[in-house]
């Protein structure tokens, strides 16, 4: 069933269905997908666009508990079946089960636009399943928490079960369960801006639901504004749309550094949240070397730090994990390693994440952070803070890579004045969770080391 996208003038349909292929088929983000057919749409009536977000986002946060309800009524396994087919049936389903839209609506839009794919050849597939659904439209129930932690969560709130069992074994299972809750719920609009007053001000001006964000000193917080509309509300004041966990990263970095001329290196800058933010935190005379993989990224984040007017960003495009050519080890006022990560900290933004990802991907993700972190930290001086982050909540992505650097001579160090305690567990590591303080979920760990690197 494969074949070209449907028109967008399908309407908010269309689009989610558009939207939903180029993410199972095409491997895009859900996000940027949705952002370019909306703004391909043209002048597309509110409640329509309003409508293609909820089936886009609410299709992919419910995908794994929708297959199950779809399985009874599919004489094929829905992994085995086309693309389009599948996500013709997603559709049709969250539709039938979860918005309550009325049978003949539901199967006879949904058969429409899979007609429209290479010639309705599953057109009719898909009609008899979402007929046969729309019969008996429920999902099955969970399996109880007490009998089966990790089944319930993943049932219950449609979330992987390799997952579950690693959120239950960490966190415990009431926690695991308001997290996979919390990740299916939308996330706000956060930006971070340097004149946190001056954009509230002309965010509420222009009548958007704007608050200061709860912890981090330049966080503005937005309910149901886009970011176009606090473009135009922000009459040139500058913000750049970050969650506030990941300003928090930031500080935890290098809060004590605030206004100094120091040097900072940001390990796997791109695309550059936190290294304009160390720029614009640090004072005159100060250097954020911002290390970047891929040439693309790179030149792209070297392009936005000029248009931003941030001359204190210099960007290297190198490999983090190898030693970087032109820097001295030892040199650097404070080191981040923003590591790339499996993204579970990141659900409610990026809810095909929950189909993408797979158990081998944290072990896989562990050895690289290892090696970044371990090659980024030599270029510490002594003393000098190493944060370790991930936007990702697995142990093996975070206390068991911190451990590797513990076990090289780090240790934990107490985070700047002020940082805010509510989001340190235990051993003081920086853990935020949408459940608990309405944030992404992130992970990081401030240490330092007293003695040169010996490597
Ligand atoms: C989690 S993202 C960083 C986000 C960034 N710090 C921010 O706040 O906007 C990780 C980045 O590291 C880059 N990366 C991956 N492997 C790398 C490596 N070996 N060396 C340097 N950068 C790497 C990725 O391309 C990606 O841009």
């Amino acid at each position: 069933m494969a074949g070209r996208p449907t028109n967008p003038a399908a309407g908010a349909r269309g689009i989610a269905f558009d939207v939903l292929r180029r993410v199972e088929e095409g491997g895009a983000y859900a996000s940027r997908a949705l952002d370019a057919a909306l703004g391909a749409a043209g002048a597309l009536d509110p409640r329509e666009a309003g409508l293609a977000t909820e089936l886009v986002y609410g299709t992919l946060r419910r995908a794994l508990a929708l297959d199950a309800a779809l399985a009874p009524h599919s004489r094929r396994a829905l992994a085995e079946l086309d693309p389009a087919a599948r996500v013709a049936l997603r559709l049709g389903a969250y539709q039938l089960l979860v918005l309550g839209t009325p049978a003949h609506a539901a199967v006879g839009e949904t058969v429409a636009l899979a007609k429209a794919v290479d010639h309705g050849r599953a057109a009719g597939y898909v009609n008899a399943v979402l007929r046969s659904l729309s019969r008996a439209a429920r999902f099955p129930d969970p399996p109880a928490l007490e009998a089966d932690p990790a089944g319930h969560v993943a049932a219950a709130e449609a979330l992987p079960r390799w997952v579950a069992e690693e959120w239950v074994g960490w966190l415990g299972a009431g926690e695991a369960l308001a997290l996979a809750r919390a990740m299916n719920a939308p996330a706000p609009l956060c930006v971070r801006t340097p004149d946190r007053e001056a954009l509230l001000a002309r965010a509420r001006a222009a009548g958007l639901a704007a608050a200061p964000a709860a912890r981090a000193p330049g966080g503005v917080v937005l309910t149901g504004a886009s970011v176009g509309e606090l473009a135009r509300a922000a009459g040139g004041v500058p913000f750049q749309v970050q969650d506030e966990a990941a300003q928090l990263v930031t500080l935890l970095a290098a809060g004590d550094l605030a206004g100094r001329p120091a040097r900072v290196l940001d390990a796997c800058a791109a695309p550059g949240g936190k290294a304009f933010h160390l720029a614009e935190l640090l004072g005159p005379g100060a250097e954020v070397v911002a290390i970047e993989l891929h040439p693309r990224k790179a030149d792209e984040l070297a392009r936005e730090a000029a248009r931003r007017g941030l001359p204190a960003v210099r960007v290297v495009c190198a490999d983090a994990g190898k030693p970087i050519p032109g820097l001295e080890p030892g040199s650097f006022d404070a080191v981040l390693v923003d590591a790339p990560c499996a993204g579970l900290g990141t659900l409610r933004r990026h809810p095909e994440l929950k189909l993408r990802r797979a158990p081998g991907d944290l072990p896989r993700m562990a050895a690289l952070q290892r090696k970044i972190a371990l090659n980024a930290a030599r270029y510490a001086r002594p003393g000098a803070p190493v944060v370790y982050s991930i936007c990702s909540l697995s142990r093996a992505e975070g206390p068991e890579v911190v451990e590797t650097l513990l076990g090289e001579g780090f240790r934990r160090a107490p985070p700047p004045a002020g940082f805010p305690a509510d989001v340190l567990d235990a051993r003081g590591d920086l853990l935020t969770l949408p459940s608990r303080h309405g944030t992404d979920g992130f992970y990081a760990a401030r240490l330092v080391r007293d003695v040169p690197s010996t490597d």
